[in-house]
């Protein structure tokens, strides 16, 4: 079984972040690692608070992963502080892992910064020249880039942008389009479109967080990038289209729903 690591931020609710990349890790038959870079007060209804860890006992979460244990994958999600990135960066330049997927996750739906704005600059020099894939939604890439987004044309425009940054394939994705949820990809020369048709639900907690992992695992286990991607487009819509109406508020995806089906117990557990 291969392992990877998520270095990211708690969601209380388990919705996002860390807790939705170890999910996402078992359901694709990883063996699933975390280093906690913040502590998120976090429900369905939004973020209240946040604990950022001191960047030290990042870099020591980070030590006692890599000296003990083969690392076949690293996501990146939540980074608030530009310590904490200096901290990482530093960290994975020593050990330089293989397949690296970047979620440059800076504001959550509900709209508080789990990046501070002044943080933007070190994660374009130290975390996009590491990245092997790069996944921002439309409102990350348009604070990368400078540049409105709002179609597939300026998608593309963004994609090739971000390359031009170090980031060796970039996935734009379309979560926040007006239409349809459809996704690009860039590898330096070819772009791929991955068309999805809008899911009608409130509950696309996680998505993000979801989507990145599962590329990670995914490439863990020995699949090209667009391979990667495309299984993990597919599990995203079958988790988002069974999503959980958890809470008062935006309900998580259902990262084991094709699991537990074909176990063939959906049925006795969904309540
Ligand atoms: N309502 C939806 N129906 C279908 N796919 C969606 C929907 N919302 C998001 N997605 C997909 O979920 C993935 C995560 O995208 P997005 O929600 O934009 O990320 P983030 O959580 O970072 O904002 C993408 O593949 C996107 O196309
Ligand atoms: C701790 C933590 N990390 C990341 C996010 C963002 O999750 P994402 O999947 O990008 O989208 P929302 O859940 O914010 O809709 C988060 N909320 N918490």
């Amino acid at each position: 079984m291969k392992h990877v690591l998520t270095i990211a931020g708690s969601d209380t609710c388990g919705g996002a972040g860390i807790q939705a990349d170890l999910k996402t890790f078992s359901a694709q038959g990883t063996y699933g690692m975390s280093v906690i870079t913040a502590v998120t007060v976090q429900n369905t209804q939004g973020v209240f608070g946040c604990q950022d860890i001191d960047p030290e006992i990042i870099q020591g979460q980070i030590d006692a992963i890599f000296t003990d244990i083969e690392v076949s994958a690293v996501k990146i999600g939540m980074v608030s502080q530009i310590a904490t990135i200096h901290a990482i960066a530093d960290k994975l330049e020593q050990y330089q892992p293989k397949n690296i997927v970047l979620d440059p996750v800076m504001i959550s739906k509900s709209g508080f910064d789990l990046m501070q704005p002044e943080a933007k600059e070190a994660l374009i020099s130290r975390l996009i020249p590491l990245a092997y894939v790069i996944t921002p939604n439309l409102p990350e890439a348009e604070v990368i880039t400078g540049m409105k987004i709002n179609d597939l044309a300026s998608m593309e425009q963004a994609a090739r942008m971000i390359y031009e940054m170090g980031a060796k394939n970039v996935l734009i994705k379309g979560g926040h389009l007006e239409n349809d949820a459809t996704d690009l990809l860039f590898d330096g020369e070819k772009i791929v479109t991955l068309q999805s048709d809008r899911i009608q639900t409130k509950n696309t907690h996680g998505t993000g967080c979801t989507l990145s992992s599962c590329i990670a695992a995914n490439l863990a286990k020995g699949k090209t990038v667009e391979e990667a991607v495309r299984t993990a487009k597919e599990y995203i819509t079958t988790a988002i289209a069974h999503a959980l109406d958890i809470g008062k508020g935006v309900g998580p995806t259902n990262h084991f729903y094709e699991l537990y089906t074909k176990a063939g117990i959906w049925d006795e557990i969904k309540d």
